[in-house]
């Protein structure tokens, strides 16, 4: 165990995928402001802050002597900079809201006009915070009537951003799409208006984004969905927020280590797979764990099967006292139950005889179902992996965003809990929270889970840390499916996950 751990030591970059600066979805901060978040083991991405974190970061700027304008200009300067360097000269019209993100649109309005940039204001009304109001002051142009504007080449919605606290009159939403619609190229200043920055869901219909503008730090609605299926890319805007204290981080590649120079195959992570009667979902865990850094990877089927890799040792175990008998083996470094397990008390059995056997655990699928509402009965530390009808079944009802709902669900189970979807939240007991999302629609595939499962296994195995193994997993996968391109079913996802493994390997 103690050679195992070492041979795999590692540390995160940062948010170095980030230092070019680019400007698309998962590539947004400066490194010299991520370089704050690196002392979180396994998150060291981009802060999510809710609305309310977001409220108390910036009072610490204005409590440490920042008056609030000078921040708006800031925020509008960052935003106003993205779309010049974007969109260049072209007709812009900008969207203002009656409090500060409307505010921001017209320091966005006036620093483009600047700049050259031909640009119209259209607001909802008057400006009704001290800060809009100046921003206001200091647009030199007219303020159109947004019911009358005409549309442009360019939009910015300055209309809402955290401060929405209701879906937009039906009136304003259907203008907001008409003029998204009609123009060439569209920017979201902070988050598009009508999403809920907090639960991630849209409160009135939001039309699609080109470039969403995040400012100071992302926000659940900018990772979690439906909300973060509003804008094709995202860039976050440094506005000197420091955000040391946010629970919630985005996840980011890992850094994997090769095995060291005297490591052999159970010191690199023997890992077994506690398989049962539908033979697929086990076979494909199996062959994703051997894919994905263990060592040595063993199948306990209660059929002999000749569709495994030959490098996967085949262990007939034809009922429960075998696999127990067959989980007596101290070099055993992850177990995984639930592929293919099936529902049968046999089943309820196997999973037993995982539960009980005190090696590192992951259960997934049937697993999870057999577990039947009790997630605490699972070994302190065991990762699970539900997709959102195996976590209702199991948590039941949780209030608030997928975030939340993980994190209080890693509380109750003791350990860490991958919950899964488009969005995927992996939450730890002791509360740390990773988010990926924007990863291959293609995913969504019968067996991708099984697959996602084998490599939580494989990389339990290796780093002896369920959280930072579920991060290291969920992101290999992703990458995998990245990698494999379209339409590929979960046998081909496989065969790509070296290469993932290969990209983040010192
Ligand atoms: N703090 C700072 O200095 C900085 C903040 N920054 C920026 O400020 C943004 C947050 O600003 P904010 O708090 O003023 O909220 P915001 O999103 O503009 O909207 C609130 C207004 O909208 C109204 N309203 C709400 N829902 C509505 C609806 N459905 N339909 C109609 N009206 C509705 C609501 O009125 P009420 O609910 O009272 O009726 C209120 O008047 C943030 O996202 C970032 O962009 C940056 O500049 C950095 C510096
Ligand atoms: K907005």
């Amino acid at each position: 165990m103690g050679c195992r751990r070492r041979s795999l030591r590692r540390r995160h970059r940062g948010c170095r995928q980030w230092a070019d600066g680019g400007c698309c979805r998962r590539r947004s901060l400066s490194p010299a402001r991520s370089a704050g978040y690196q002392g979180n083991s396994a998150l060291s991405g981009a802060a999510i802050l809710t609305a309310e974190e977001m409220r108390a970061a910036e009072q610490a700027i204005f409590d440490s002597g920042v008056a609030p304008y000078a921040l708006m200009e800031t925020a509008g300067a960052a935003a106003a900079d993205v779309i010049w360097r974007a969109g260049g000269v072209r007709d812009t019209l900008v969207l203002c809201g009656p409090g500060n993100n409307g505010g921001d649109g017209f320091v966005i309005a006036r620093l483009l006009k600047a700049r050259g940039v031909p640009v119209r204001v259209a607001a909802t009304g008057e400006s009704k915070t001290d800060s809009s109001q100046k921003a206001r002051r200091a647009w030199a142009g007219p303020v159109e009537n947004i019911a009358d504007a005409a549309p442009a080449t360019q939009i910015v919605d300055a209309l809402f951003g955290i401060g929405l606290a209701r879906g937009l009159d039906g009136a304003l939403a259907q203008r907001l799409g008409e003029l998204v619609d009609a123009a060439e190229r569209s920017y979201a200043i902070d988050v598009p208006s009508g999403v809920d920055t907090d639960g991630g869901v849209l409160l009135s219909p939001v039309p699609r984004f080109d470039l969403c503008i995040a400012l100071g730090a992302l926000k659940p609605a900018h990772v979690l969905q439906p909300a973060a299926g509003t804008f094709a890319r995202l860039i976050c805007a440094d506005i000197g927020i420091g955000a040391n204290d946010a629970k919630a981080f985005l996840l980011t590649p890992p850094d994997l280590a090769e095995p060291a120079p005297d490591a052999h195959k159970y010191t690199r992570g023997l890992v077994d797979i506690v398989a049962g009667t539908m033979a697929g979902a086990g076979i494909l865990a199996a062959t994703a764990a051997a894919h994905a850094g263990a060592g040595c990877v063993r199948h306990l089927a209660p059929e002999p099967t000749s569709r495994l890799p030959n490098a996967v040792i085949m262990v007939t175990a034809p009922d429960a006292g075998a696999v127990t008998k067959a989980l007596q083996d101290e070099r055993i470094a992850s177990v995984l139950v639930g592929p293919g397990l099936g529902r049968s008390d046999e089943a309820r059995k196997r999973l037993s005889a995982a539960v009980t056997a005190g090696h590192p655990l992951v259960v997934d699928a049937d697993g999870i179902t057999l577990l039947e509402a009790a997630p605490d009965m699972l070994p302190v530390g065991t990762i699970i992996t539900p997709h959102e009808g195996e976590f209702s079944r199991l948590f039941g009802e949780i209030t608030g965003n997928k975030i939340d709902r993980a994190r209080e669900a890693a509380r109750r189970m003791g350990g860490v809990v991958v919950y899964k979807g488009p969005d995927t939240a992996i939450a730890s007991a002791d509360g740390r929270i990773a988010v990926w999302h924007g990863g291959s629609p293609w995913l969504s595939t019968a067996g991708t889970g099984d697959v996602l499962a084998g490599i939580c296994a494989a990389r339990l195995a290796v780093t002896g840390d369920p959280f930072l193994a579920a991060c290291e997993a969920v992101w290999l996968h992703g990458e995998a499916a990245r990698r494999a391109g379209a339409a590929f079913i979960a046998d081909d996802l496989i065969a790509h996950i070296p290469a993932a493994v290969a990209a983040r390997t010192q």
